[in-house]
Order: structure tokens, then C-alpha cells, then sequence
């Protein structure tokens, strides 16, 4: 097909695989831009008559199956078809992102590849041959290089190809075609029993193991006669085998350290990988359950659908990892945290990774957050303390197998321990680089965090700011009058009129009380000056490099470096395994790694732990702000309380002084007043000083005094100097001239009585 490139419109772009019968080449259609992946069978001339007969039914079966992720067949563009007599080709839809071994031997996917693809994978491979299996399809060949990938709708999708084929072949061709994938065969295929649906089971458990691990479960090294007989000795629960240094076959539980998924998601694969590697056929999968579904797939979709939260524990640099169902509270949450942290609950500063707190009352499943590449992050920070002693300790340990290299550079070891070693650097020269992309996240949070409670204080204190200087200036005017009632009163007591010691001695308390008011005034600067502090350290720490958006990419680069040098090793050992014994390359990198990282770590921490200082100094100030300004609030509550007090104090007297003028001599002429003659506030009027004068005479005279004095509440708005004074003051007015108008009816009610009009005049004399 190679040399044919063009056929009508379709032009073959290039060869996307091929494997034992069949060459697929991806074609494209140059009228419409269409690609399809077209697979011939290449060994039509060697085929006897049962296998083209096979492969014919297969072509057809492949055209009756639809499923996501299942490969979908096409119909053969009419161009492109064969002649009657030649064996059909197999159109298929076209996967770009190619098989699913081209990612297993990415460098950066020596050790596995991160959770969120294994989790995507076992999902889309899970759903592909549990349909195959209820079509009564068994794959038989299922592998890395039968999945392929395709980007949908911003997803990889992940798709079975190759199905079918070795289905009903003869025991005798398994063992030919399937040379060289032998280590993805279920035992009993490999041993020709009879078989079951479940030899796809071992096949995809291993697939997975692969896929976290970087290599095959069971002696990945080892030859099939060898292999089934050291491996026939695993029990049930063992998921792995390797040979030691020693040469012994060890059979594993759990899966090796060096892979990428978080805590949880390792117990609960371990658990099912166990399922899915049972030597026993019958026991393989975990059986039927009621609803006849194999217990296998049942458990894969309760582990997929769990909700975990990803906790990073900043001070140890621990990622925690909780299963949360719906009805988990918060406070169920914190209770984990603090029996796993020793943490107590009221320390724990939990950051989401928008820098908002968790509400208390609702589902601690508000942590959890949608698998993503990247990882999804909440960050647990301790209330007030800035110790990451144990963050630096733990970024200390290198991988055993690291370790061996580095201390010895010139070491000459077997070549699978050298690819180990080398793979391993690779592995935790990208640990190193995450752990501390995920660190400066949680800054981000914590900053974020910071902003947020800082916002919250700069309101309360700008309100505490406002709330003074008008309480101020209500005090101010209240005293101003006070003091102006106070002369009068003295005034006009000296004069004979009206006294009252209760009074007087009241409005002496109120002046003492609102004096004190003021001295507030020190308090709030004091707060003042330590918010002012604080935002200039929040300001500078905005400006940390560790803030700043684009990070140093020195370990991004180190990485890069790593997975370049482990590349090239490979490719030298494809060649000559004993042309590499130096180890020096790889250490190099692995050194640089951790000197940079320990320079930089100490600096991030030093950020981190300024950030909660500052954030516990945001705290304390807080409700310190929130108190004083509290005070300030009643404080003014109370002003407008006493001058109401001082109101109805002055209407009291002046009716009483009604009273007495009302009882001695009502037709005494009474001395003009002109309620609206605001020199009388400035000037208080003189009185006679011939003491024989009448009672009603004293009492005109303490009547317009009076007067005066409530009339001088209404009007000192207007004569206060700053508009500030008169805005506080205005306020006041308002709330009290409610109830001077009431009073002031009352008075005019008594006036009449007396036969007295508003302005002074006289009716009857
Ligand atoms: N639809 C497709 N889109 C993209 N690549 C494909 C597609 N189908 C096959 N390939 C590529 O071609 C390779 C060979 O395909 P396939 O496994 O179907 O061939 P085969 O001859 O049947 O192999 P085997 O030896 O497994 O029987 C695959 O590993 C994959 O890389």
C-alpha cells in the first residue's frame, strides 16, 4: 500500500501500526479533510482458507458493535475498496493520539502515569469490554498497543481495537501470533484450558498495573515457561513479582512506591487489582452479583465515582486524601484530620484553592472538587503557627534505588537495576517539581485567603474610622450644648426660677460619661497604626516571587533534562545494554534537583510562615476592631438616648414653670418671645433684677429661657463650623425632633391654655 499514495480524493498520509495480520494506514480526503484509519490484512497470500473466513466475520462483527469506547467502523470509502476476491479492509474511525504503549514509553511515564489518566483509561477500557463481554465478545488480546486514544470534546477518550481477532483462533496459532505480548495472556489461555470471559479480566488488570507502575505485574523480564511456573505460586491476594537482588521470585500485596497516585486511590486500585489477577479463572472478577453484573466492574464504578478530597498538609507536604460520602459533615471531615494531623479541630485553617474558608454547616463533600490533570487541591494550614520543620525533613529521601546511584556514581550495577535507578531519578525529579508547583499553589491559596479576611478588616475598620469621627462630632455638640442648657439653667435658677438638683446633677454624669466617649479617639488610632503595618507587610508579600504568576522553571527544566538523559539510555541500551554503565548524566541532574530545592524550600516556607503570621495579626486585630467599634455604636446609641434625656429634662421644667405661672396670676402680661430669634440662643435674655418681681414675671422670663434652650437644640445645627459636625449633628437633630415636636405641641397645648399664642403676644392682659 506504501507505494500507492493516492486514490481518488484519498491520499494515504502514513503507517499508524501494524501487528501480526493486519497494516493500518491513516488515509485522508482531500475534497472533505475526512481521515480514517484503514486496516488490510498484510498476509493475505500466507492466510489459509479458515483464517480469511475469520477475518471476514470479523470485519463484520466490527461493523455491528457502537460503543464510545469501542473503535467504530466505517464503511469502506468506494475509492479505496478491494477487488470481490481480495480479503475486505477494515475502515475505521481515525485516533489521533495513538496507542496507548507510544504513552507507556514517554520518559515522564517510566513510572506510570499520573492518577487522573489511569483513572480515565480503567474507566474507558472498564466500560469498552464490559459492553464486549455482553455482545459475547471476548477480546482475548487485550494490551497497551489495542488501546487507542482519540481527543473528544476536550477529553481523551480511550478505545479497544484489534477485538475479535484471536477470539476463535486455534491454540496452536496463540501461541505464534501472540509472541511477544505473552505477558498480557491469562494463565489459562497461555496453558491451553478452557476459558471464559475473565482471561480479558487478567489481561486489563494488567494493562493497569502497567499503567501505574511502568511495567508489567508478574517477572516482566522472564520467559513464558519460566513465568507460568513461578507465577502459578502466587496467592490470591498477590498483585506483583519480582526477582530480588538475591535472585528469589517475591510476590507483592500492594503496589510498588514509586507511581503517581494519591493514598486512597492506591488502597482502592491494590483492592481491585486483586480481583482482576486471581490466578483461579472462576474466582477472577469477583463473580456475578444479583443483578448478574460481574462484581468486578461494579467495584471499579464505586471506586471511580468516590469523591476524595486531596488535602495537602502544608507543613508536613503530606497529601491526604479523604472518601467523602454526602452525608459527611464538616466536622466529621476535621475529626479525620485532626486523629491523622494531631491537629485540633480550632486550629485547622482549611483554604480552598480560591482562598475561601468551608462553610461549617454544610457537606464536607464542598472540599471535593472534579478530577482534574493537574490535581485538585484544598490546603490544610495550621491557626498561628509558622512551623515547617517537618515540610523541609521529608523532602529530604531520595528513593532507595536513587539513592544507590547517587552515592556512587561510578557503581557498576546489573542493567535492569541501572533502568530502575535511572527511571526512579526520572520519577522524583518530577515528584520534586510537582510537590513544589503544589507548595506555591497553596500560597496562591493562603494569599488568597489573606485578601479575603484582610478585606473583610479593612471594612470593619474604615467603619470603625467613620463611626468615630461622627460619634466624635455628636459629642462634641452634645457637650457644647449641654454646657449652653447648663448656664442657662444656672442662670435662671440664680434668678429664682426653676431648679431641679436631680436634673442638674444628671446632666452632670451624661457630660462626664460623653467626656470619656472621646477618649476612644486614642484607642482607634492605636488600632489604626497596627492596620496601617499590616497592609504594608500584606503589600510586600504580594510581591514575593512566590506570588508572581510565572515561577522559576528551573526544576520544570531539570525534569526536562532528566527525561531527555533516560531517553537516550534506552535508545543506547535497544543497541548495546553494556555500552552504559555511567551513572554520572543521571546523579548530576538528581543532585542539581535537590540543591535547588533545598535552597528554594527554606524560601517558600519563610513566605508561607509570614503569610500566617500575618494572617494571625489579620485575626487578632479583627475582633479587637470589631469591639471597639461596637463601643463606638452603643456609644452613639447612647447620645441620642441622653439627648432626648436632656430634652424632655428642659420641657419638664418649662412646664413646671407653666404650672407655677398658670397657679399665681394668669392675666400677667408675659414678655414677648420670638421663637425664631436665633440671637436669643447667642444672647440670652436679660432679666429684671428687681428680685420683688412677680412669680408670673420670673416665670415669663424662665419661659423664654427655656425656650430658648429648646429652641437652641433645633437651630446649633446650623451655627456648628464643619459641615462634618453638621452632618453628625443634623442626624441627631432628626431622631430628636420627634420628640421635641411632641413636647413643643404639648407646650403650645399649655400656652393656649394660659391664653398665650406661639409668639408671645398677649390676648388678654
Ligand atoms: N483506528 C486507529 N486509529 C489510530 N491508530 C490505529 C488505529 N487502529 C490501529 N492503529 C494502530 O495500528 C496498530 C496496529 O493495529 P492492530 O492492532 O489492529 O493490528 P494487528 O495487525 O491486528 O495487530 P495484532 O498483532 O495485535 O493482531 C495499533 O497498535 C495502533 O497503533
Amino acid at each position: 500500500m506504501s507505494q500507492v499514495l493516492k486514490k481518488g480524493p484519498w491520499t494515504v498520509e502514513r503507517m499508524l501500526g501494524s501487528g501480526g495480520f493486519g497494516a493500518v494506514h491513516l488515509w485522508k480526503n482531500e475534497e472533505t479533510g475526512e481521515k480514517i484509519a484503514l486496516k488490510k490484512c498484510r498476509l493475505q497470500n500466507e492466510m489459509t482458507e479458515k483464517h480469511k473466513q475469520r477475518w471476514q466475520l470479523e470485519v463484520q462483527i466490527m461493523r455491528r458493535l457502537e460503543h464510545e469506547n469501542v473503535i467504530v467502523a466505517l464503511e469502506v470509502p468506494e475509492e479505496l475498496n478491494v477487488r470481490a476476491n481480495e480479503l475486505p479492509l477494515l475502515a475505521m474511525e481515525y485516533c489521533s493520539g495513538g496507542d496507548l504503549r507510544r504513552i507507556l514509553n514517554q520518559p515522564q511515564n517510566c513510572c506510570g502515569l499520573k492518577e487522573y489518566a489511569v483513572r480515565c483509561l480503567t474507566h474507558d477500557v472498564a466500560a469498552g469490554v464490559e459492553y464486549l463481554h455482553g455482545k459475547k465478545i471476548i477480546h482475548r488480546d487485550l494490551k497497551p498497543e489495542n488501546i487507542v486514544l482519540k481527543t473528544v470534546d476536550d477529553r481523551i477518550v480511550y478505545k479497544i481495537i484489534d477485538l475479535g481477532y484471536a477470539k476463535e483462533l486455534d491454540q496452536g496459532s496463540v501461541c505464534t501470533s501472540f509472541v511477544g505480548t505473552l505477558q498480557y495472556l491469562a494463565p489459562e489461555l497461555f496453558a491451553s484450558q478452557k476459558y471464559t470471559c475473565t482471561v480479558d479480566y487478567w489481561s486489563f488488570g494488567s494493562v493497569v498495573f502497567e499503567c501505574i507502575t511502568g511495567y508489567r505485574p508478574f517477572l516482566p523480564n522472564s520467559p513464558p515457561v519460566q513465568w507460568h511456573k513461578e507465577v502459578c505460586r502466587k496467592s490470591p491476594e498477590d498483585i506483583c513479582a519480582r526477582i530480588d537482588d538475591h535472585g528469589e521470585v517475591k510476590f507483592y500485596k500492594t503496589l510498588p512506591s514509586a507511581n503517581r497516585l494519591t493514598r486512597s486511590m492506591q488502597t482502592y486500585l491494590e483492592q481491585w487489582l486483586r480481583t482482576m489477577l486471581r490466578w483461579d479463572p472462576k474466582a477472577r472478577g469477583g463473580g456475578l452479583l444479583t443483578g448478574r453484573r460481574p462484581a468486578c466492574f461494579q467495584m471499579l464504578d464505586n471506586i471511580l465515582q468516590m469523591k476524595i478530597i486531596y488535602l495537602l498538609h502544608v507543613p508536613s507536604n503530606e497529601l491526604l486524601t479523604y472518601p467523602v460520602v454526602e452525608q459527611h459533615t464538616m466536622l466529621d471531615l476535621q475529626k479525620r484530620i485532626e486523629e491523622e494531623t494531631k491537629i485540633p479541630i480550632d486550629k485547622q485553617d482549611i483554604i480552598l484553592a480560591n482562598g475561601m474558608t468551608p462553610e461549617q454547616e454544610k457537606p464536607a463533600a464542598q472540599c471535593w472538587l472534579e478530577p482534574t490533570e493537574e490535581g485538585s487541591y484544598v490546603y490544610l494550614f495550621q491557626h498561628g503557627t509558622g512551623n515547617f520543620e517537618n515540610g523541609l525533613r521529608k523532602n529530604r529521601l531520595l528513593p532507595p534505588a536513587v539513592q544507590t546511584i547517587v552515592k556512587d556514581p561510578n557503581t557498576m550495577i546489573p542493567f535492569s537495576d541501572q533502568k530502575k535507578a535511572w527511571a526512579e531519578s526520572v520519577f522524583f525529579c518530577e515528584e520534586q517539581c510537582l510537590e513544589f508547583k503544589r507548595l506555591v499553589l497553596s500560597q496562591r491559596a493562603a494569599i488568597l485567603s489573606l485578601i479575603r479576611i484582610d478585606s473583610v478588616f479593612v471594612k470593619a475598620k474604615n467603619k470603625m474610622t467613620n463611626e468615630l469621627d461622627q460619634m466624635v462630632s455628636k459629642s462634641n455638640f452634645f457637650l457644647e450644648s449641654l454646657a449652653y442648657d447648663m448656664m442657662f439653667y444656672n442662670e435662671q435658677a440664680n434668678n429664682g426660677g426653676v431648679t431641679s438638683d436631680s436634673v442638674y446633677s444628671k446632666w452632670q454624669k451624661m457630660q462626664r460619661e460623653v467626656q470619656g466617649f472621646i477618649q476612644l479617639k486614642e484607642r482607634v488610632s492605636e488600632l489604626e497604626s497596627q492596620a496601617i503595618a499590616l497592609q504594608t507587610k500584606i503589600v510586600e508579600l504580594q510581591k514575593s516571587p512566590f506570588a508572581r504568576t510565572k515561577q522559576d522553571d528551573t526544576l520544570d527544566e531539570l525534569a526536562k533534562q532528566a527525561r531527555t538523559v533516560y531517553e537516550d539510555f534506552r535508545k543506547t541500551a535497544r543497541e548495546n545494554r553494556d555500552a552504559i554503565k555511567d551513572q554520572k548524566p543521571m546523579v548530576s541532574l538528581v543532585v542539581k534537583c535537590v540543591v535547588w530545592r533545598d535552597k528554594k524550600l527554606p524560601d517558600l516556607y519563610a513566605h508561607l510562615s509570614k503569610l500566617g503570621a500575618c494572617k494571625a495579626n489579620v485575626n487578632t486585630l479583627l475582633p479587637q476592631v470589631e469591639s471597639c467599634l461596637q463601643q463606638i455604636l452603643d456609644n452613639s446609641r447612647k447620645l441620642i438616648d441622653y439627648q432626648k434625656r436632656r430634652q424632655t429634662a428642659i420641657w419638664k421644667l418649662l412646664e413646671i414653670t407653666v404650672q407655677q405661672a398658670k397657679q399665681s396670676q394668669p392675666q400677667m402680661p408675659t414678655q414677648p418671645t420670638d421663637s425664631m430669634d436665633v440671637s436669643r440662643m447667642i444672647a440670652p435674655p436679660q432679666l429684671p433684677p428687681n428680685p420683688e418681681l412677680s412669680t408670673i414675671n420670673r416665670a415669663a422670663s424662665t419661659t423664654s429661657i427655656l425656650q430658648s434652650l429648646a429652641m437652641s437644640t433645633s437651630s446649633s445645627a446650623e451655627s456648628l463650623k464643619t459641615l462634618e459636625d453638621a452632618k453628625a449633628t443634623t442626624k441627631m437633630f432628626e431622631e430628636t425632633l420627634g420628640s421635641l415636636m411632641v413636647e413643643h405641641d404639648q407646650f403650645t397645648a399649655t400656652l393656649s391654655d394660659l391664653d398665650i399664642s406661639e409668639t408671645g403676644s398677649a390676648s388678654h392682659s
